[in-house]
């Protein structure tokens, strides 16, 4: 458990960072390139700890994954290319890496079991393994399938229609990898649009998929064949330095090659709502992610309402959000983000208790938190509770805080964003 002191009293952020691969995409890029024919080269490829968790996992289900830097090579060999693995599958950290795989696995003939970290144990698993073996999969876990370790068995699935209770980009991906596999055709209904990574890869490689607002069809028993993927920045990392820009004086900063995918460019919206500054450049629409640099400057702030269809797209920024919104005059609401309860910690939890140990006024509420601004934040023994978005977001509320602030377990930030430290550094001016 690293215990680390936080820079703070900066006076003014200067310089352009090029943000590091989408963890969301980086996952995915594996996961089609192992069930594809043929080599994928995937490049800014994220090396966060989850995604090399993916990796791991895919390496004991028997493909062949070389890694150099952000540059991976996967030998694929189809879906029958994937064997019995003979060790249990660890995947850290990783809710992406397990719900998707779960989804991958419901549709192979053979036993696999998969554990992950103490935060994963407590994540909800039912959500997947419900309709995953309404489908046709076997599936056992702690708690009647609820959490880890969960086996699973799969084999023929059959297509179904399914109504998502909750909008989560997970368990529909988990869904799709099932049924592309199954027999028929499978449906999904979203009850808000969440991010769509997965449906954009599958067209990538090769496969075929129907997306017609939140309605999601799928066709089974397709096949792949491995491309070249190159990952653009990831919003939610470039998102810590978009508060930051507008939150520390006499700043200006670039942030590079972000990914703008609009189902992940609710902290956009939400910043120019609230009145920040914020300038996107270079934009290109038509890459198969699309992409572009974002200027952020120091920005006078108001308060504003998160809630509804906004929510899942915006859903991991909520934490350096809410830390914006302690710098914004008025009160802030954020409502319909209960699923912040079920993230690497309960968000909602981690955020009211760390934020107001630096001095903001913030109270957390059943589905989400009202913060009031402006405060003048000061400092404190800060923790990050295991929970790489809240470490960082600490991180960036330091920058602003008169007295000292030490944060505790900062090694989780190697989950999604191993250069951040570093990469702060480089752009901040005491
Ligand atoms: O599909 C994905 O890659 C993700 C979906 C979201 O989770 P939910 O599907 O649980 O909302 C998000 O919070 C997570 O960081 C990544
Ligand atoms: C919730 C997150 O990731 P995961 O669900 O993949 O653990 C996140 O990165 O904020």
């Amino acid at each position: 458990m690293n215990s680390v002191p936080l820079t703070t009293c900066v006076n003014q952020l200067r310089g352009s960072i090029d943000i590091p691969g989408d963890k969301s995409i980086s996952h995915r890029s594996i996961m089609f390139g192992a069930i594809s024919d043929g080599k994928t080269v995937v490049t800014n490829f994220l090396t966060g700890e989850d995604c090399l968790s993916t990796i791991a996992c895919f390496r004991k289900l028997g493909v062949h994954i070389e890694v150099d830097d952000q540059k991976v090579e996967i030998t694929g060999k189809g879906l029958n290319g994937l064997r019995e693995p003979t060790e249990v599958l660890d995947v850290g950290n990783s809710g992406t890496t397990i719900r998707l795989m779960l989804g991958i696995l419901a549709g192979r003939p053979f036993y696999s079991t998969l554990i992950g970290d103490d935060s994963i144990g407590k994540r909800p698993m039912t959500r997947v393994t419900k309709p995953l073996t309404q489908m046709g999969a076997k599936i056992e876990g702690r708690e009647d399938g609820k959490y880890t370790p969960i086996s699973i068995r799969g084999g023929q699935l059959k297509g179904f229609n399914y109504e998502l209770p909750v909008a989560s980009a997970q368990v529909k991906s988990a869904l799709l990898f099932a049924g592309l596999q199954a027999e028929g055709i499978t449906t999904i209904y979203e009850p808000s649009k969440t991010r769509d990574h997965t449906e954009r890869m599958i067209e990538q490689f090769g496969g075929e998929v129907e997306v017609d607002g939140q309605v999601i069809k799928i066709k089974g028993n397709q096949s792949f064949k491995g491309t070249n993927i190159h990952v653009p920045g990831d919003i939610s990392s470039a998102a810590f330095f978009l508060v930051a820009g507008a939150i520390v004086e006499n700043s200006e900063i670039t942030l590079k090659n972000v990914g703008l995918n609009p189902t992940r460019t609710g902290i956009l919206d939400v910043m120019k709502e609230m009145g920040a500054e914020v300038q996107m450049i270079n934009v290109q629409k038509d890459a198969f992610e699309p992409v572009g640099d974002i200027i952020v400057k120091t920005s006078k702030l108001k308060g504003t309402v998160i809630e509804g269809d906004l929510i899942p797209r915006l859903i991991d920024e909520l934490p350096v959000i809410a830390l914006l919104a302690t710098q914004a005059e008025g009160k802030t609401i954020i409502r319909n983000a209960e699923e912040l309860k079920v993230k690497e910690t309960n968000r909602i939890d981690t955020v009211v208790r760390e934020l107001t140990t630096l001095g903001a006024k913030i109270e957390a509420t059943d589905d989400g938190m009202i913060i009031y601004g402006k405060t003048n934040l000061v400092g404190g023994t800060v923790n990050s509770h295991g929970d790489h978005r809240i470490g960082m977001m600490l991180a960036v509320a330091a920058l602003i805080c008169k007295e000292k602030v030490t944060l505790e377990n900062s090694e989780a930030i190697a989950v999604s964003y191993p250069s951040f430290f570093s990469h702060l550094g480089k752009i901040t001016k005491t």
